[in-house]
């Protein structure tokens, strides 16, 4: 590279004596003859091509903008650079000066880049236009390479940049359509400040770049290129801070879909066309859309029935057709409550990551306190250890205490203060009452222990690991055998074991409290029905009690005899969905058999009152048949109008 650089700036010696001495006409003759019979060839890219703007100009211009730093000038003289910065941009751009050159090695070969431009003028002297241009000369015998690897290159690396450079917009909605002026999202949040336990972040960062990377893959294997995350764990404990820092990692744009400001599905779909690519489009508080499956059912009662957006749209804009409008798109749902979700969103291949984010560990609380005090260890740390495993407190929580003093003593001081409050609110509560559903009534309904939001990250394909529940052992517990159970349910484990056996034995989870915990799921599904009639249960409801019933088998309990039962009991529920249709659509018949009659008596011609008896005589057939329908349905309910849902189970 050396001996090339020398022979440039040689060259260049030459070329200016050689000015000096020789008219601009004589000068011109000799290049054209030099050009002739010159190994070297120039590629001219002028900003415009055939009458609009020149992609590989526009690529150049970037490319060079990054290389223009570390190349070399041709001929060793100072470079001309020009600098700037748009609104819109991260970082400064350079770029080439008028009429300077600078030498960019591509695999070792030199490729000279030279950036010029001239006014054209009209008559009277005026500037109308600017012409800008870049000649790129390289030796004649890699025109091929250049042509097939570099001007490719060129291109590729122009789109990595810009990308790069640009700033992250955060889109909203506004009357059903996106807000023309995104605001660009300027959050600090990033991998580095987000306290996360474990390997967790290591294997989201992973995820996300084997994402980004996978553009081959997807097309290999058929697939739309896309990801779906479900971030789920109570309020606080870093949900929306993994989104920035997601978009920050990957500079992708946000779409915030809010669906309640959405009231059709056309509205969703218009506004799902209109993402651009490599973005990521948010869907909080997705427990809330459960709501959708009873607006299908025509449930237009409640909080959400001014909302029209259907749960098919919704699974449409998931993995539908709809969701092949685009690349390199990220969906993520966001809940406080994953139980609440409607299961159909949470279908293998809907949701490839479901990313539990939980209360602060010792661990999580380590991370923060690096990044709010800047100390990695103090004497304080074994105390708070101690305290902050035990109490459910989220990270936005200690994070906040953290910004209370700069002084690591006083801060940590006031955390312990604060997580011994805490600590002590929590024993109350525990001391309380328990309320009719056996519930703590103080306790946020749906939010769990500590342990039961321990942050893991499953495979949509298989959700189980997040099942662990916390056991309090104290007055409201008993023991069972070997397990260490709710009191309310002992009854219901004891006569469990009993009729099946210990259905916990061949569980893939060994230790005594996680198979207590996985069957004190159990044994509330069964509380559940036990308590419950037919027609109190929603469908919604028990798809919700299968898909736990599911991750327990997914985890070896043997449980298919619920499973079994749900089933039945989910099938029941639909025929008593049926059947008041049945019943209406009986009524229909009914009413225009009355009003054929009536037609009938009317006519005094032959033809039109035959007509009219053939119809009656049709709507008679179809009434039968429903009443068949509606007979062998009931058949199949009396089986649970007439006993427990649980019958025989125990
Ligand atoms: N894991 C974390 N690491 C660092 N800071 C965190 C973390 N979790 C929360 N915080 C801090 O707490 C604030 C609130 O957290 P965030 O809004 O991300 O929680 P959330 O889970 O989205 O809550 P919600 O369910 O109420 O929307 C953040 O702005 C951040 O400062």
């Amino acid at each position: 590279m050396a001996s090339t650089l020398s022979l440039l700036a040689t060259f260049a010696i030459i070329r200016s004596t050689f000015n000096d001495f020789f008219p601009k006409e004589i000068r011109e003759y000799f290049w054209r003859l030099f050009r002739r019979f010159s190994s070297q060839f120039i590629l001219v890219i002028e900003e415009s091509h055939d009458g609009s703007s020149n992609h590989i100009f526009k690529a150049a211009m970037a490319y060079l903008g990054r290389h223009v730093l570390s190349a070399s000038s041709t001929d060793g003289s100072t470079k001309r650079l020009t600098v700037g910065k748009n609104e819109n941009a991260r970082k400064f751009t350079f770029g080439l000066d008028k009429h300077s050159e600078i030498v960019d090695f591509f695999h070792g070969v030199p490729m000279k880049w030279k950036y010029n431009s001239d006014v054209n003028s009209n008559s009277n002297n005026q500037m109308t236009s600017e012409s800008r241009w870049y000649e790129l000369s390289f030796q004649k015998k890699h025109t091929e390479m250049v042509m097939s690897k570099y001007l490719p290159h060129v291109i590729d690396m122009a789109k990595k940049l810009k990308d790069e450079n640009r700033m992250v917009k955060f889109h909203t909605i506004r009357r059903e359509r996106w807000c023309t002026n995104a605001v660009n999202l300027e959050h600090p949040m990033t991998f580095d400040t987000l306290a996360m336990d474990g390997d967790l972040k290591k294997t989201i960062v992973e995820d996300l770049n084997s994402f980004t990377n996978g553009k081959d893959y997807y097309k290999k294997i058929g697939k739309v290129w896309k990801r779906g995350y479900l971030l789920y764990g109570p309020p606080g404990t870093g949900k929306s801070s993994l989104i920035a820092a997601m978009a920050n990692h990957l500079n992708f744009d946000i779409y915030n879909l809010n669906l309640s400001a959405v009231h059709s599905d056309s509205s969703l779909e218009y506004l799902l066309l209109h993402v651009s690519n490599r973005s990521i489009l948010v869907i909080e508080d997705i427990d809330c859309t459960v709501k959708l499956q009873n607006r299908e059912a025509g449930d237009q009662t409640g909080s959400y029935a001014h909302v029209q957006v259907t749960l098919s749209g919704v699974l449409n804009a998931i993995d539908g057709l709809l969701s092949c409008c685009g690349d390199e798109r990220i969906i993520v749902f966001t809940t406080n409550y994953k139980d609440r979700i409607d299961p159909a969103l949470l279908r293998a291949g809907r949701m490839d990551k479901h990313i539990c984010l939980s209360y602060c560990t010792f661990s999580t609380f380590k991370q923060l306190a690096a990044i709010y005090l800047g100390i990695s260890n103090h004497d304080l740390f074994s105390r708070i250890e101690k305290i902050i495993e035990e109490i459910p407190v989220p990270p936005a929580e200690v994070a906040g205490e953290l910004m209370k003093s700069k002084d690591p003593k006083t801060c940590l001081e006031g955390i312990i203060q604060f997580l011994e409050s805490k600590a002590s609110e929590a024993t109350s509560e525990m001391t309380m009452p328990e309320g009719e559903d056996g519930s703590n009534p103080k306790q946020e309904k749906g939010s769990k222990s500590k342990a039961s939001t321990k942050t893991d990250m499953t495979n949509g394909d298989s959700p189980n690991h997040n099942l662990i529940t916390f056991l309090a052992v104290g007055s409201n517990s008993k023991t069972v055998g070997e397990y260490t159970i709710k009191a309310e349910l002992a009854a219901i484990l004891r006569a469990v074991l009993l009729k099946h056996g210990d259905i916990v034995s061949n569980s893939t989870l060994n230790s005594m409290q996680c198979r207590s915990s996985l069957l004190e799921i159990a044994c509330g599904i069964i509380q559940k029905l036990q308590a419950a009639k037919l027609e109190d249960l929603t469908e919604l409801e028990l798809q919700s009690m299968l898909a736990s019933v599911s991750d327990l088998e997914s985890v070896k309990l043997q449980i298919s005899w619920l499973h079994k039962r749900l089933d039945e009991i989910i099938e029941a529920v639909q025929i008593v969905k049926h059947s008041s249709t049945l019943e209406e659509e009986t009524r229909k018949n009914l009413q225009a058999i009355e009003m054929e009659k009536e037609l009938e008596s009317c006519h005094t011609q032959k033809p039109e009152q035959q007509k009219k008896a053939l119809q009656i005589q049709e709507k008679k057939a179809v009434i039968e048949k429903l009443s068949r329908t509606i007979s062998s349905t009931e058949a199949k309910l009396s089986y649970f109008h007439m006993r427990s849902l649980v019958d025989g189970l125990l």
